[in-house]
């Protein structure tokens, strides 16, 4: 299976180019989709940031403030490196299950797309690596208009990744993404025929047909055998990540 790398930095505008993947019959692992499950109320990553950052944290309904704890992260780099060192076990044991349930599925390719793909050290895993770029004061407007908050929240978190110019130094595939949106399309589309092709990573009607093989009656014993297994994995991957860390 191939794990093709989607990052950039916050608003440079992954999630709508993982969006344009989805619409070309691509599955996508969504690494702030993960992120968020493990902090749902009562789960073990809830439970080790209450513990650490207290109650106060908490809504009245005991999810997370994610707006307040954001606060608190984002303008402290320790408390930050604090959050992720408690969340990233929950968060690759999470991923590697999502790969793990397409592998399953017949998946051939799939696209991760994870903000903090260099950051956290996954880009040895990815080939190849498509970083969506835009220039700072793009990315600084998009992100001010699409989360309504202040320049200086913008700021703080823009500046708790690292630089997008950075990032894109190490693609292998950069998709500058600072025109509209029909320009993002066309050079999505320019990714999908050359980018990949030139990689020799992929035909585009293979793309295509990457994911959901048809279903063939009379399986569930199979799948039954797979579902004890992958319950198993899964529960061992956390446990190896936890003691990591
Ligand atoms: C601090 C939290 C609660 C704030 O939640 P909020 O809903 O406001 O933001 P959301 O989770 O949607 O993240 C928005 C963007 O912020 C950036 N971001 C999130 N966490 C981090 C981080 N630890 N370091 C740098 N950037 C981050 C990413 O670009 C992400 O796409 C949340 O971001 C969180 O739990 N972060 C730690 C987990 C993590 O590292 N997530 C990144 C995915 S791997
Ligand atoms: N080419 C574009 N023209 C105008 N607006 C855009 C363009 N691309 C993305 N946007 C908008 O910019 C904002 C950020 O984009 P998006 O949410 O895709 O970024 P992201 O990289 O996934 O952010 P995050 O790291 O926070 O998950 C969104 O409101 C999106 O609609």
């Amino acid at each position: 299976m191939r794990i093709v790398g989607l990052t950039g930095g916050i608003a440079s505008g992954k999630s709508t180019v993982s969006g344009l993947f989805k619409a070309h019959g691509v599955p996508v692992v969504d690494a702030d989709i993960v992120a968020r499950d493990v902090l749902k109320k009562g789960t073990g990553g809830w439970k080790k940031v209450v513990a650490t950052f207290g109650e106060e944290i908490l809504q009245a309904d005991g999810e997370v403030d994610r707006p307040k704890l954001g606060q608190i992260v984002f303008s402290d780099p320790g408390k930050r490196q604090l959050l992720n060192r408690l969340l990233a076990p929950y968060i690759s044991s999470g991923i590697f299950w999502q790969i793990f349930k397409l592998w399953m599925k017949g998946s051939k390719v799939i696209v991760l797309d994870i903000p903090l793909l260099f950051e956290a050290k996954m880009d040895k895993w990815t080939k190849p690596i498509i970083v969506v770029w835009v220039d700072p004061e793009t990315q600084l407007q998009r992100l001010m208009a699409r989360d309504g908050s202040s320049e200086e929240d913008a700021r703080n978190r823009i500046n708790a990744q690292m630089s997008l110019d950075m990032k894109r130094s190490k693609a292998d595939i950069v998709i500058d993404n600072t025109g509209s949106l029909d320009e993002l399309k066309e050079e999505f589309q320019k990714v999908l025929h050359e980018g990949l092709l030139s990689l020799h990573l992929t035909q585009p009607f293979q793309l295509q047909k990457a994911y959901d093989p048809p279903n063939v009656k009379g399986e569930m014993p199979r799948k039954l055998q797979w579902y004890f297994l992958t319950q198993f994995v899964h529960n061992f991957t956390l446990l190896l990540f936890s003691k990591a860390l």
